[in-house]
């Protein structure tokens, strides 16, 4: 029986403003198991980063998770004191995103940033978490990793940054990757190496994995099952094969065609 690493049972995210009430997340329910990978494809807007967001209560403001459940290993992380979903992030569950030159601190060289990581959630004094950082960005392919470490990231390429972003997210073996669309924007042998480290995560590690993405071929070559979303809900949890020679495909991120609404254990 494969075993629910993370599941997220009718989660309801919103943002409110003066103008109304933006139902992001409007009754996603989804599952994480050990050893796989999930895609979420779904055209722009459709709610894949405000669901990846609200697993680790990042959801900024005027968001909120309205309703709903999330476990992990079967503990709620709704209504988790943020000191308790620090202890969570990064070695439990950790996220990356497209973005890495917002998502790393400005003020902060990347050396730094990646040792943190190591320092909070291990007992490794600090020579030592220097060592693994070195290390760390050595395998994410960062040439001359120890003298990077004092670099800022307006200092980096966009695909530099990117490896920053997938050292840290991978430092800890976690348990759970959350990754949002990370190799967008890349060039092709970046985008490959990624989805490498991606796939050893998994295999070494028995990760589950919610990979976010445009990217039919991503898709096929990386995930074991797809969920689509539509307008906040999830339209269709499928196998990945079946996903892919689905005639009602929509075109992704210009989804065209109305989905009636899914929900858990109906068929298509
Ligand atoms: N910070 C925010 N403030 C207000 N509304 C937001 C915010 N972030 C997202 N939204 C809204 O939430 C909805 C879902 O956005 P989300 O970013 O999750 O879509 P997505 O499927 O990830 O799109 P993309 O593929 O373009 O990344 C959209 O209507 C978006 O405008």
């Amino acid at each position: 029986m494969p075993t629910h690493l993370l599941e997220i049972k009718d989660l309801h995210t919103y943002f409110f403003s003066k103008d109304g009430v933006n139902k992001a997340v409007n009754g996603v329910s989804l599952a994480l198991e050990e050893d796989s990978i999930l895609g979420v494809v779904g055209e722009s807007g459709s709610g894949k980063t405000v669901t990846a967001l609200s697993v680790l209560q990042l959801v900024p403001f005027p968001g909120e998770i309205v309703k709903g459940s999330i476990t992990y290993n079967g503990r709620e992380l709704l209504g988790m004191t943020s000191e308790e979903i620090r202890h969570i992030r990064g070695k439990e569950i950790s996220l990356i995103f497209q973005d890495a030159g917002a998502a790393l601190n400005p003020v902060i060289p990347i050396g730094k940033q990646v040792e943190e990581i190591v320092l909070e959630h291990t007992d490794l004094g600090g020579r030592r978490a220097r060592a693994l950082a070195i290390e760390l960005l050595g395998q994410m392919g960062i040439p001359d990793a120890k003298n990077m470490l004092n670099r800022y990231p307006f200092q980096l390429s966009g695909g530099m940054a990117q490896r920053v972003l997938l050292a840290i997210g991978v430092a800890l073996k976690p348990k759970v990757l959350i990754a949002d669309e990370p190799t967008s924007n890349l060039d092709v042998t970046l985008q490959a190496e990624i989805l490498h480290r991606l796939s050893l995560l998994r295999k070494e590690n028995h990760s589950a994995i919610m990979l976010i993405t445009h990217d039919l071929g991503v898709v096929a070559q990386m995930t074991q099952t797809v969920a689509v979303m539509y307008g906040g809900t999830i339209v269709e949890y499928t196998d990945t094969s079946r996903y892919l020679q689905s005639p009602f495909t929509p075109t992704l991120g210009r989804c065209s065609r109305r989905y009636p609404a899914w929900t858990p254990g109906s068929s298509h």
